[in-house]
């Protein structure tokens, strides 16, 4: 998502935008342990943001309300997913015969860390659509994709930034442009949840497949069926940390229309009738719980509410 208001100092600035698991069902296991999901995704109109010019030498910089909790130095600093995405992207390129020279990256971050609504992932696909535009070079987008899947499961779908559908773990990506955009609210306790922990915690890994009758028409519809959906991941991701249930019972006090855990948790996230309604709800809970994150955000419709992408 390239945004008017740009980080200053920066040639291009990018969103990374929050992902959201509307449904997400575990439907099977690879023989390397990966798990095949099928999940109905959207994403918010807000996220972490990235800017991005060619400089001298490669910099790296951060700022934002959770940049405090990304590791900036030794090893652990070049593991962030901004870092690792520039990386291929130029060992790609390089092999290729085209220059991708140094550059200033600048991540914003904005969401929390391990929790559920996929900001590193979300960083990986912005540095990799941020370059490419950067470079000036027109790396197909299926190429873009397999350079993603090597970065995580999540980051071909954040490619996206639409609502879809994505099967096998992750990858096998469906656009679904029926989806409407919905008033959201997203709320984390600030406890970070380990995504492999949450896998392993599994006690079924072949459940119902995702199904999604045809014909919703009305934000009603829609409601109805994501109610008829579930987040395989929310029962094991409850026991771990306790404060889910404290935050999807403070959402459903709201009056939302519909409350669910995105991901691998904590974030849970509520969709609303109307901005007005979500926005007393942010306001009630933001001083209920002053140690919770809350972001008043949309999902965005099916076009991703976006340009720049193919
Ligand atoms: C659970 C989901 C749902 O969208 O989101 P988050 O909670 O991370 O936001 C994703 O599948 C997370 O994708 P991502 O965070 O990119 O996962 P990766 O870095 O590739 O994998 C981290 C670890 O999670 C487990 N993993 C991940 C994806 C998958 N389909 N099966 C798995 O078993 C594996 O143990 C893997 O080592
Ligand atoms: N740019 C980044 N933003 C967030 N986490 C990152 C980043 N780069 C690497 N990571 C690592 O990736 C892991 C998953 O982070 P994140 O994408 O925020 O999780 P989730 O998908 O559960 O929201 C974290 O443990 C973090 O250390």
């Amino acid at each position: 998502m390239a945004t008017d208001a740009g980080i200053p100092g920066f040639a291009l600035t990018r969103v990374a935008p929050a992902k959201i698991n509307l449904g997400l069902h575990v439907v099977g296991q690879r023989a390397d342990g990966y798990h095949l999901l099928e999940s109905l995704v959207t994403f918010a109109d807000a996220g972490d943001r990235i800017g991005f010019s060619i400089s001298a030498e490669d910099r790296f910089t951060v700022s934002g309300r959770f940049s405090v909790d990304l590791p900036l130095t030794g090893e652990e600093a070049a593991g962030n997913l901004v870092l690792k995405a520039r990386d291929l992207l130029r060992a790609y390129l390089t092999e290729r015969g085209v220059e991708a020279g140094p550059v200033h990256l600048h991540l914003e971050k904005n969401l929390p860390v391990a929790s559920g609504i996929g900001g590193g992932s979300a960083d990986a696909a912005a540095t990799l659509l941020g370059l490419r535009e950067l470079w000036g070079t027109s790396v197909h987008i299926d190429s873009l994709k397999k350079i993603a899947l090597q970065l995580g499961a999540d980051v071909p779908m954040c490619l996206e930034g639409r609502p879809l559908i994505a099967r096998g773990i992750g990858e096998d990506i469906e656009r679904f442009a029926e989806f409407p955009s919905f008033p959201m609210l997203i709320v984390n306790p600030l406890k970070a949840v380990s995504t492999p922990v949450i896998f392993r915690m599994l006690t079924s890994k072949t459940n119902p497949p995702l199904s999604i009758p045809q014909g919703q028409r009305s934000a009603s519809d829609w409601i109805a069926t994501l109610q008829s959906l579930r987040n395989d991941l929310e029962p094991p991701a409850r026991k771990l940390e306790p404060e889910i249930e404290a935050v999807s019972k403070a959402l459903m006090d709201t009056g939302a229309s519909f409350v669910r855990m995105s991901g691998s948790g904590a974030s849970c996230f509520a969709l609303f009738a109307d901005t007005d309604s979500r926005d007393a709800a942010a306001t009630v809970l933001s001083r209920q719980n002053p140690n919770w994150y809350v972001l008043a955000c949309n999902s965005v419709n099916g076009e991703g509410n976006c340009d720049g992408r193919d």
